[in-house]
């Protein structure tokens, strides 16, 4: 019989290995439907919570155990975080209850040898737990920032380093509170639907859920509604019917802002799996409502990488009934297409990106990411840039978005454009949602959220007009 902790540590080992911790998490507790709903819960956090704050528990185990967690075996290392993770972090566990599971665990898992040595480190934490003290920052020296920074807020220090350049000390810390802190799910409702319609699908929702389900609507759009305690979110109300898909608010902000019209060309270059795309294509078809039948008709044409991605484009267009108007294609976007030159209103180029801006929702991101492969990414922005820009009709825009906090992908991306490209920056201020009007970033010609000062995911976004 497999306990909810052995279930737990297999999730942790295989996230030690770089494995995705959002998927992994959802394939297990797939294989393990019959478990109780509190049970998963259990599982969920405990893996979840381990993974987030891995760097913090190594750094408490390391102040104990004579063995470092950087030479322990993957499986004591595992057990251990998620160990410490219970003492720490989750108050309706017994210390007793963590350290006895562990102990019988590192046995059951072929570690007879290490019991003691487990039993030894959790004890010892459990009983100096509340005098643990985390290195603190030293205002003048820089070092001693970014490792308080790092330890206490698990994250790796050159990430640290990179918010501490580019945002101070006081900022950075409020994006790292803010990434441990849980998100709301945020989806968007069809805006074709009336204000009373989906004041009547969020009633339903409120209906069909669990005693802890809430649904709120968004303040910066009156189409976004925030949703707490969602699991199987595709068996709420309204999902199958395609009146709603999930997406983050800022994510959003790329067709509020891209000032679409009846008979609009859209070309979107990395799509999968459709939210912008799929956004814009619902504010066209409410516009074509009023078309005549001479007029130009609008259309979106919505690319991605692979038949994969694709088909997951492919399944919301159908869900949301928006085939007459979008295009699916399987489109490498480093490959030139002759075609497509000239013939956008509006390119949207949301490019794969290192997804800082996300790691409250996916902590696995802020592990796998290194300088090198930020590098590498706006080299690939950067071509990719270069291959379709000349897809934009001359005065047509393109939307430039990230959803990262590294400059090199952002402004400084959004400074190559113009200056490499016969492209100019447009104001967006009067075109976001009114209570991010006073947003420092926008007088440069561009918006860059960051979690913690406003709530949303980390966001950049420019609209650069053809010149
Ligand atoms: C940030 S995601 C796009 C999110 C999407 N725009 C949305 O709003 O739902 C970036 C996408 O770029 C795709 N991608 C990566 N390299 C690509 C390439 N060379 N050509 C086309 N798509 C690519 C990835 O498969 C991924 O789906």
């Amino acid at each position: 019989m497999i306990s909810e902790r052995e279930i737990a540590l297999d999730i942790i080992m295989e996230t030690d290995k770089g494995d995705a911790s959002h998927s992994l998490i959802r394939d297990v507790l797939g294989k393990y439907d019959y478990l109780e709903p509190r049970q998963k819960a259990f599982i969920k956090k405990l893996a979840q919570g381990s993974l987030e704050r891995r760097i913090t528990l190594d750094y408490i185990t390391d102040s104990f155990a004579s063995v470092k967690t950087a030479k322990q075996k993957p499986l004591i290392r595992s057990l251990l975080r998620m160990s410490v993770y219970q003492i720490f972090y989750m108050d309706q566990v017994p210390d007793s209850a963590a350290i006895n599971e562990a102990v019988n665990l590192a046995g059951k898992r072929g570690f007879k040898n290490l019991k003691g040595f487990v039993n030894g480190v959790l004890r010892n934490i459990s009983r100096q737990k509340d005098k643990i003290t985390f290195p603190a920052p030293s205002k003048k020296d820089k070092k001693s920032q970014i490792t308080s920074l790092s330890v206490t807020y698990s994250m790796p220090e050159f990430i640290c380093d990179l918010f501490l350049k580019n945002y101070g000390y006081d900022k950075t810390e409020d994006i790292l509170k803010a990434f441990l802190n849980p998100r709301p799910v945020t989806i968007r409702m069809d805006e074709r639907l009336s204000k009373e319609e989906m004041k009547r699908l969020a009633d339903s929702m409120i209906e069909e859920s669990g005693d802890n389900f809430a649904i709120k609507q968004h303040e910066l759009l009156p189409y976004a509604y925030e949703l707490t305690h969602t699991d199987n979110i595709q068996y709420l109300p309204g999902y199958e019917e395609g009146n709603w898909m999930v997406q983050d608010v800022s994510s959003m902000l790329v067709s509020e802002v891209a000032g679409l019209k009846k008979g609009d060309v859209v070309i979107d270059v990395c799509s999968a799996p459709g939210g912008k795309a799929l956004h814009a294509a619902v504010k066209l078809a409410a516009l074509e409502k009023n078309a005549e039948p001479c007029d130009e008709k609008s259309h979106v044409y919505s690319r991605d990488l692979t038949g994969f991605k694709t088909r997951i484009i492919e399944e919301n267009v159908d869900r949301m009934a928006l085939s007459d108007i979008v295009t699916v294609e399987v489109h490498d976007a480093l490959e030139h297409d002759e075609a497509f030159e000239n013939k956008a209103d509006v390119l949207y180029c949301d490019l794969p990106c290192s997804g800082l801006g996300i790691i409250g929702r996916k902590a696995d991101i802020k592990y796998g990411a290194s300088q090198k492969s930020l590098k590498s990414l706006s080299c690939l922005q950067q071509k990719i840039l270069e291959n379709v820009w000349n897809y934009v009709k001359q005065g047509g825009i393109m939307m430039y978005s990230t959803c990262t906090i590294n400059p090199y992908e952002n402004e400084k991306m959004v400074d190559y454009i113009c200056e490499n490209l016969p492209f100019e920056r447009v104001d967006i201020t009067m075109s976001v949602p009114s209570a991010l009007r006073n947003e420092e970033s926008l007088s440069k010609g561009y918006l860059q959220l960051l979690p913690g000062v406003y709530d949303t995911d980390g966001f950049f976004l420019a609209k650069l007009r053809r010149v």
